[in-house]
């Protein structure tokens, strides 16, 4: 996979922004979500504020990993099944959380196990986005999101230093 080509870098100021504005697009979906089923580890942070905002008690995971290291998909492997409890109905009145779909495999992957949940996240690129069904922000294919997590503050030299080689 070719290294993305442009960086959307989010604090946690911005997401936190962006998940409440996820939650106020689901209030208007359903009357009453059975729970939050979050696809770890990106869905954790969406699903505890959407929690928050849509009063959801009942939170379960799923644990999907395929990213294993910057930017290269390796196989998907689901470390941890739903709660059998959830996969009746086929998921109905149960939302799917997680933090963005990319390729949309993940995404295609856990709707399989509920096909009448609604599936959302916060950030979606063109190729995952018809398998979600609510998102707040598109970004293009080549487009790396760097997530509040996964990021800190570093000391930048001043100009006048000349930068390293
Ligand atoms: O649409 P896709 O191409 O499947 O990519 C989207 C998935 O990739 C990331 O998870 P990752 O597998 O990196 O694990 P993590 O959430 O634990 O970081 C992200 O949180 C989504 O779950
Ligand atoms: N950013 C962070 N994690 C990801 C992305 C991304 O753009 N795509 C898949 N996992
Ligand atoms: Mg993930």
């Amino acid at each position: 996979m070719s290294l993305p080509e442009k960086a959307f870098p989010v604090s946690w100021d911005q997401f936190h922004r962006d998940a409440r504005a996820l939650a106020w697009r689901l209030s208007g979906v359903n009357g009453e979500w059975k729970a939050i089923v979050c696809i770890t580890r990106g869905g954790l942070v969406p699903a505890a504020v959407i929690s928050r905002e849509l009063g959801i008690r009942l939170i379960e995971t799923v644990c999907v990993a395929s990213y294993h290291d910057y930017t290269s998909q390796g196989e998907l492997r689901v470390l941890k099944e739903i709660n059998p409890e959830l996969l009746k109905d086929e998921g109905e009145n149960v939302l799917i959380v997680d933090d963005l779909t990319d390729t949309g495999k993940t995404a295609a992957i856990v709707r399989a196990m509920m096909p009448k949940a609604h599936f959302a996240t916060v950030y979606a690129k063109p190729k995952g986005r018809p398998l979600v069904d609510t998102f707040v922000t598109e970004v293009s294919q080549d487009t790396w999101i760097y997530f509040p997590w996964d990021m800190g503050f570093s000391y930048q030299k001043p100009i006048a230093e000349g930068q390293p080689d």
